[in-house]
């Protein structure tokens, strides 16, 4: 038996087979993304299978929905392996549970209708995810579909920094911080208290993806976070502008834009982006900026900057600091980003060792011995954790 785990975005569709072994997840033995999913894309598959590689491109029927199309795909890839397992359930991240939700739960129509009443809220995500459940059961009749929430690992995130200071008739309508990346907070806390002592201290997780925050969390809970009400707030992201003075959105509205136009700004069309004018993606800001493109410089700098203000931030939420981990995309990936965050860090006492930055493998330690304050580099898996909720569900 094994537990699929998807997650379902706008222009994606992100897989991964998890083996059940006495009931308990194993590590991914199929994992893979399908791209191009937007409209007018180009329809990719691309997965992992024993540490091989594959690619395949989609072919999409005149008039078919490019989801429905990576559907199939994945029945057919799932269906073309002989030794495939049994699917038990299917594990779907869900970026918000609102103040409802605070655990993960079996989908059914009720599930899925007060769920969509957080479709505003998470544009670029929920309506995607909420897609996917639907699609996939249809799809696979009879198969138990969870939903596994980013907010659920925030859900006990003291009162103070949950409240916005806004009219108390607000706040009991929902208006508060959620917090989001729950999932990936989850599994790297784990990792981190599997590894270190440190693990259980003052911890500062940051998750450098296209969406990007931080959680600061003690004793392995979060007690404070970035994102807010929306997947919007704290750190500058791929597309969207992360905190901004609320004044601007008055200013903006003053000037005629429409809701429309404001929240494509804020989600699409601001961030690295909107700074660099150039992309989102920081493998390519990279290579301009080290061809002198001045924006792309500037895109990083502010990238980086904001990372370290809210590290600040966080620190003192602590009241000090024992272990800070990158994680995400570029958390993950982009050495430069974490040597210079770290050189900015430096007055706290902490100190990376740039050979060990530069040679990542795995889950590990970056620090140098005389850091007063743990680094590390965490790869990220969110689809692990979506399937060890699910097969706990299972198990009653
Ligand atoms: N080697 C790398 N160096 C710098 N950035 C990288 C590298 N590999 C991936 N990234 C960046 O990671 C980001 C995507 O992060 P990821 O966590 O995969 O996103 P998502 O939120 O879609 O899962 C992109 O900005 C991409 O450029
Ligand atoms: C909540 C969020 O921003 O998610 P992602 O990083 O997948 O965009
Ligand atoms: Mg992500």
């Amino acid at each position: 038996m094994a537990i699929l785990a998807v997650n379902a975005g706008s222009s994606s569709l992100k897989f991964s087979l998890h083996p059940l072994t006495d009931g308990q997840v194993q590590p991914h033995l199929l994992s893979g993304n399908i791209q191009g999913l937007e409209p007018g894309g180009a329809p990719a598959m691309g997965w992992q299978h024993r540490g091989e590689k594959h690619q395949r491109a989609l072919q999409v029927p005149a008039g078919a929905s490019p989801f429905g199309a990576a559907l199939d795909a994945l029945r057919a890839l799932l269906g073309e392996w002989a030794d495939a397992p049994e699917i038990a359930a299917v594990a779907h991240r869900v970026v918000h549970g609102g103040g409802e939700f605070t655990a993960s739960v079996r989908v059914d129509d009720a599930v899925l209708a007060r769920l969509a009443r957080f479709n505003s809220l998470a544009p670029l995500h929920q309506p995607h995810n909420l897609e996917g459940i639907r699609r996939f059961r249809a799809a696979f009749p009879g198969l138990p579909q969870i939903a596994c929430f980013d907010t659920a690992f925030h859900a006990h995130m003291p009162e103070v920094d949950r409240a916005f200071a806004l009219p108390r008739a607000l706040s009991e309508q929902g208006v508060r911080r959620y917090g989001f990346h729950g999932l990936s907070y989850q599994y790297i806390m784990g990792v981190l208290q599997e590894r270190t002592i440190r693990g259980n201290g003052r911890v500062v997780m940051a998750h450098l993806g296209n969406g990007a925050s931080l959680c600061a969390a003690h004793g392995g809970t979060s007690v404070a976070t970035t994102m807010g009400f929306s997947a919007l707030d704290g750190l500058m992201m791929g597309t969207r502008s992360g905190a901004l003075d609320p004044g601007v959105l008055l200013y903006l509205l003053e000037q005629g834009w429409t809701h429309a136009r404001i929240e494509a700004l804020l989600y699409r069309q601001s961030g690295l982006l909107g700074v660099s004018g150039i992309s989102a993606d920081m493998r390519r800001l990279r290579a301009e900026a080290a061809a002198g493109h001045g924006d792309a410089r500037r895109a990083i700098a502010q990238f980086t900057h904001r990372v370290v203000r809210e590290t600040g931030a966080l620190t003192a939420c602590l009241q000090g600091l024992d272990l800070l981990a990158f994680s995400g995309g570029i958390g993950e990936n982009d050495a430069q980003l974490r040597e210079e965050a770290c050189a900015q860090l430096g007055w706290m006492g902490l100190r990376i060792d740039a050979a060990r930055n530069r040679q990542v493998e795995g889950a590990c330690a970056i620090h140098a011995p005389d850091s007063r304050i743990e680094v590390w580099v965490v790869p990220t898996d969110e689809g692990r954790v979506a399937a060890r909720e699910a097969a706990a569900l299972l198990r009653g």
